[in-house]
């Protein structure tokens, strides 16, 4: 029985014509714990509940499941507080595919109760983009957001929002951007991983392009302690660019990025950290198959064809043809960006 070996399970209550119980999902981090009936749960199982994910996202809920020995079924109650469920299972735990008896009060429709052995939410898809300092990720990124309604998570810019807080890690932070050096992994994908929790929570968007990130061996290992060993490793694109180009373009952007570290001699720092730190996990990509080559030094429209040709697959096909939005047309170069916003 799948339940013996993965105490993990999801409830999903769906279609139940009230707004409060659509989505539940009820994972728990509890220790194991003893019932009133007698039945142990172990952990990452029912007792102790945390119900998230209710469709208002507002609060969170502790239903109630547990096993009525003297029914000989298990009970998910106090949902929404008008609601019952049973399901008449002799396991340890209610396995998939079993159906529930649904008893309610009130007149709105009765829900459907499956288990999912799986967590059943949609999983992010990831694309990584590395590259030099200066080698365009930013501006393709902001392309495939504004066209392919991409989300795009840099890694830089989410730590200099942290440090721009003022929190305990302002500080370092700072001090790792202006050195050139690797601000350590646990704060960095911490960030990554809470701004995509919240963006899959609030619109539903699971494409992301995370910018500037995994830039070490180090950082991979961290991303794959969150998101575990065994998740997809993401494609990555990887943008090549000589240095004397890297150079014009961090001085060009220094004229309006007001950034502490566009100036050649922190540029020069983070390209060494860049052939030194970043190279050899752009290597592991590349062994496992899964680095896409960029030329980033070609004129940005051609880059932006390649990389729009490289997403496609995973991209809302409607899309694909639609024509470039102002903005897109200010990051391609092919008009002057509005006097506020000074942009090249
Ligand atoms: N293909 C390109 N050709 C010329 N300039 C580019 C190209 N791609 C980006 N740029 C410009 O180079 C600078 C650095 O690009 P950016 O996207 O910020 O790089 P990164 O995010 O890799 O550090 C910006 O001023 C940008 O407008
Ligand atoms: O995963 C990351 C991403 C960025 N940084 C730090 O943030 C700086 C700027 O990175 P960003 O990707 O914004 O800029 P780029 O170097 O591509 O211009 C780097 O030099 C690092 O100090 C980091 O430590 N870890």
């Amino acid at each position: 029985m799948a339940s013996e070996k993965n105490n993990t399970q999801f409830v999903t209550v769906t279609s139940s014509g009230l707004p409060e119980v659509d989505g539940l999902y009820v994972p728990s981090t509890e220790p194991p714990k003893e019932s009133e009936s007698g039945t142990m749960s172990t952990l990452g199982y029912w007792n102790g509940m945390k119900a998230w994910d209710r469709a208002d996202r507002k609060s969170e809920r502790n239903p109630a499941l547990s096993y009525s020995n003297s029914y000989k079924a298990w009970r998910l109650a106090r949902i929404d507080g008008h609601l019952a469920y049973t399901i008449v299972n002799d396991d340890p735990l209610p396995t998939e595919g079993n159906a529930w008896d649904v008893y309610k009060k009130g007149v709105a429709p009765a829900p459907t109760i499956k288990v999912w052995e799986e967590d059943p939410r949609e999983k992010p898809n990831v694309v990584f983009v590395l590259g030099g300092p200066g080698a365009g990720k930013g501006t393709m990124c902001e392309l495939a957001m504004n066209q392919l309604g991409w989300k795009h998570l840099s890694a830089g810019d989410l730590l200099r929002a942290e440090r721009k807080e003022g929190g305990d890690n302002a500080k370092l932070i700072e001090e790792f951007i202006e050195a050139g050096k690797i601000v350590p992994v646990t704060i960095t994908v911490g960030l990554i991983k809470k701004a995509m929790t919240a963006i899959m929570e609030e619109t539903g968007i699971v494409n992301f392009l995370v910018d500037g990130f995994p830039r070490s061996l180090e950082n991979w290992a961290g991303w794959q302690e969150v998101f575990g060993a065994e998740s997809a490793m993401p494609t990555m694109l990887f943008f090549e660019c000589p240095l004397p180009v890297l150079e014009e373009r961090i001085m060009g952007r220094a004229k309006y990025s007001g950034r502490s570290d566009d100036n050649v001699e922190s540029l020069r720092k983070r390209f060494k950290t860049y052939k030194d730190e970043t190279m050899p996990i752009v290597e592991v990509f590349r062994e496992a198959g899964k680095v896409v080559d960029v030329d980033s030094s070609k004129p940005r429209e051609e880059v932006w064809d390649l990389v729009k040709e490289k997403l496609a697959p995973w991209s809302n096909s409607s899309l694909l043809e639609s024509p470039l939005t102002e903005r897109s047309e200010c990051l391609l170069g092919l008009r002057p960006w509005p006097k506020r916003e000074k942009k090249e």
